[in-house]
């Protein structure tokens, strides 16, 4: 595994040491640091439409849109025939999260889904699997006999984006397809809440077979919640889902006012800790919001300039590292708050995926951790159970640069890992 920037010796990484066993593609659960991400299979149709086009289909402007297949199909011809479709990329937000994961770690993970069994040139399937980085090890994913999902990704002029899903197979994923042995030794799992819509589909049932695995492995789980009119529509269900085996919950400012009835971020990032250990809120041109927990023993203060908002000094513990709430004997809430990494690209086309980039960005350090506690289990680094390598301000930076990064593409996926060295990123991450 890379590790997520050069490191103070004293808690050197050992990532160079030599590998006794040939390389493999495959996940070895035994042998390999890796995260395990369960997504509806899509992909993503890119198209520019005017405001008029959405209205005229009845499309709800920056949702993600489940249509039934003849009004989705009818969409896409019509978009094909004015010449508006641009191009065809992998997407799925979790899809899409562990190839970024795969690509900034350099390093396996494992996507649990759908694939059509047979895949002809040109096929939805055959532009995934086409950007869809080769860490990813997609050996589980389980064979259907129609499409997957296709999302056609509406941009606006104002840069706005809307989704709309044509399902496909996209939920036929089984719950026997889901392997035990790969959940057991995974450093994290990580889902959406998009599953929780497909009522009565197998994939819900997949997912909570993948859920149960995991709280019996004690594998964190991550959870990003999609959309706000999908917390809006299955709030309930998602409650119950992040209070019985959610770790941590990756969400928007408008889908945390939807889950936590709080508008403020952070308020609703602190109401959202009553359900889940850490909590990340990305609040788009107000940067992010990381919150969790540590324990009181084990809390540092920040040099950084003390913040305050709708909670005074907030920010004081933020060199802290991240801990499950259960693992602590005087739990106290941390929080930490960063602007947009030198204040956002200069033009933003479209902002679909950053919030899933800062996801794979802690999902990195969250499997950094893992990796170092099983290759140094002595060092002073796991004298307590800690969920992250790193405190909440640089995991804070990192996840930031890295939406940075997906803003400045203008597409969800990392074609590249980030630089080594940066400037502006001084300490710990890039330290020289
Ligand atoms: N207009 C902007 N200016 C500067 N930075 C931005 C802007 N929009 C987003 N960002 C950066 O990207 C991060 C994530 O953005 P945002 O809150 O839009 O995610 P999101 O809505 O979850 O995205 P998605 O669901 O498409 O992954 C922000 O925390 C911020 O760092
Ligand atoms: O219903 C859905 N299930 C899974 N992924 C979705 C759904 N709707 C949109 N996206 C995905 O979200 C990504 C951007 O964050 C896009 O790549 C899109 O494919």
């Amino acid at each position: 595994m890379k590790f997520p920037g050069r490191r103070k010796l004293k808690h050197y990484f050992p990532v160079s040491s030599p590998k006794p066993q040939l390389p493999s593609f495959e996940v070895r659960p035994e042998l390999d640091t890796y995260v395990v991400g369960l997504d509806q299979t899509i992909v993503d149709v890119l198209a520019n439409v005017s405001d008029e086009f959405l209205q005229k289909y009845g499309i709800g402007k920056g949702l993600s849109n489940l249509v039934e297949h003849g009004k989705a199909d009818q969409i896409y011809q019509e978009l094909v025939q004015s010449a508006a479709i641009s191009d065809h990329f992998a997407g799925g937000t979790i899809g899409n999260t562990i190839h970024n994961y795969s690509v900034l770690a350099d390093d396996k993970s494992v996507l649990l889904g759908v694939m059509s069994a047979n895949i002809a040139l040109g096929s939805p399937a055959y532009h995934y699997l086409c950007h869809t980085s080769s860490k990813v090890d997609m050996n589980h994913l389980h064979g259907v006999a129609g499409d997957i999902g296709r999302g056609i990704t509406m941009i606006t002029p104002d840069g706005e984006r809307t989704f709309v899903i044509d399902p496909g197979a996209m939920d036929e994923l089984s719950a026997d397809a889901i392997p035990e042995d790969i959940i057991a030794k995974a450093a994290a799992l990580v889902l959406s809440a998009y599953p929780l819509r497909a009522s009565g589909q197998p994939i819900q049932q997949a997912m909570f077979r993948t859920l149960e695995l995991a709280k019996r492995h004690g594998v964190p789980v991550v959870m990003s919640l999609g959309t706000k009119h999908l917390v809006e529509e299955h709030r309930e269900l998602i409650l119950s889902t992040v209070r019985d085996y959610v770790d941590m919950l990756a969400m928007n400012e408008l889908e945390a006012a939807a889950l936590t009835g709080i508008t403020d971020p952070l308020q609703a990032a602190e109401a959202a800790l009553e359900l889940t250990d850490m909590v990340l809120v990305t609040a788009g041109p107000e940067g992010l919001y990381l919150c969790g927990y540590t324990d009181a023993s084990a809390r540092r203060e920040t040099t950084n300039p003390i913040k305050s908002g709708a909670l005074p000094d907030y920010n004081e513990f933020e060199f802290s590292r991240p801990m499950q709430k259960k693992h602590c004997v005087d739990p106290m809430k941390v929080y930490s708050h960063i602007d947009p990494y030198l204040g956002g690209p200069e033009r933003i086309k479209n902002t679909n995926g950053a919030g899933d980039g800062a996801l794979a960005a802690i999902l990195h350090d969250i499997a950094a951790n893992h990796f170092h506690r099983h290759a140094l289990p002595l060092s002073s680094k796991h004298e307590q159970s800690y969920l992250a390598y790193s405190s909440f301000a640089q995991i804070c930076k990192y996840a930031n640069r890295v939406s940075y990064a997906i803003l400045n593409q203008s597409a969800p996926r990392l074609s590249r890992g980030l630089p080594e060295k940066e400037d502006s990123l001084e300490e710990a991450y890039w330290e020289r």
